[in-house]
């Protein structure tokens, strides 16, 4: 499906939207183009790629003109582009809102306007019941596309969502720090051992968002059934890789964080189809008119419980390495340490 087509990725040059355009390249995809802010990833990529497929496009997704000139001709469009740091959204939220929201905005504007066949747009577990401005943004992008689907029922272009937890490796995150302060033997910085997190990696994030765009109906959000571990397993894992124990700093939660992450509520799973590694959450399609309804009610049953990272399947320290060890980055530190050694 991908052959031959030609891709639009706002973000592109982010952990996600380099994985999605070497997997595009891959599968002889005629055209991609990546959006970003940042000349200097891009020249980066440009230098590790070489490839003339590649557009490069600088501009903000809170530029109407920039994203309605990048996804003209594209036949589909993956929106990763983000403010995406807890912390720094819970200090300047207005800008978490303009880029996450208004940005997610135009996005939908410019594929429906120019009639791309599908856009998928990435969310996050933390817009899921979210207590923070990062998910408030996030679970807002998930009601435009919705809407969109909802109100633009002739639209050409196919809006809907993935849904994933916290991606190993990714920028900025907590693996490639501790690998950090392990490598400069200082104690790692752990804000509290029990806290959960979804873990997927790259790989899983590229697959998850190649089956939404292969499969999904207007408006539908998709989850992959992840599984997760606490921060001290993961600190264990590391330290078991680098053959040390570590020395762990205790931070305390940090501002807008949660302990656990919920990737499906209990009413989204009520509704939900089940397709074996992967739920489908479709798009409440009803109408404002509720009459109807009542008359014909609702016999879904609702499961007791929401899906989250407390009460998915918990990954034991052995296979929290197992997962570590497959990623390039760690097999790049570890073959480090050997020569070093
Ligand atoms: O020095 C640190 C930094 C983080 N953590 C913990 O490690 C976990 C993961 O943290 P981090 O890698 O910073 O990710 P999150 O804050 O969970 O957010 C990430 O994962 C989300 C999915 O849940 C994505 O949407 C976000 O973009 C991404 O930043 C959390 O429990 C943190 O409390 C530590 O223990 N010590």
């Amino acid at each position: 499906m991908l052959s031959g087509r030609r891709f639009a990725i706002t973000g592109g040059t982010g952990s996600f939207g380099q994985a999605m355009v070497d997997h595009l390249l891959r599968s002889g995809a005629a055209e991609v183009r990546v959006l970003s802010r940042d000349e200097a990833k891009q020249d980066q990529m440009r230098a590790r790629l070489h490839d003339d497929r590649i557009r490069y496009h600088i501009g903000d997704v809170r530029d109407l003109d920039a994203v309605l000139r990048v996804t003209r001709g594209a036949d589909h469009v993956f929106h990763a582009a983000a403010l995406k740091q807890v912390p720094s959204c819970e200090f300047f939220p207005l800008e978490a809102l303009r880029t996450n929201v208004l940005g997610s905005a135009n996005t939908v504007e410019a594929c429906d306007r120019n009639e791309v066949g599908s856009l998928v747009l990435l969310s996050t577990d933390k817009a899921v019941h979210p207590i923070n401005a990062m998910g408030m943004t996030k679970a807002l992008m998930e009601k435009v596309a919705q809407a969109h689907a909802r109100t633009r029922p002739d639209s050409a272009t196919t809006v809907c969502v993935v849904r994933y937890g916290n991606v190993m490796y990714s920028r900025g995150s907590v693996v490639p720090l501790f690998v950090d302060q392990l490598r400069r033997d200082r104690p790692l910085t752990v804000t509290d051992p029990r806290m959960t997190r979804f873990l997927m990696s790259l790989a899983e994030s590229v697959e998850l968002v190649e089956r939404a765009f292969a499969d999904a109906a207007p408006g539908d959000v998709f989850i992959r059934k992840a599984s997760a571990c606490t921060i001290g397993d993961l600190a264990a894992a590391l330290g078991n890789l680098f053959g040390v124990t570590p020395k762990l700093q205790i931070l305390g939660i940090r501002h807008g964080e949660k302990s656990h992450e919920t990737l499906a509520t209990r009413e989204e799973l009520r509704h939900a189809e089940d397709l074996g590694e992967f739920y489908r959450v479709p798009l409440d399609s009803r109408g404002l008119d509720y009459a109807p309804y009542e008359l014909a009610g609702d016999p879904g049953a609702e499961p007791l419980f929401d899906f989250n990272s407390a009460n998915a399947r918990r990954l034991a320290v052995p296979e929290i390495e197992d997962l570590l060890r497959g990623l390039p980055e760690i097999r790049a530190e570890l073959s480090g340490v050997m020569v070093a050694a």
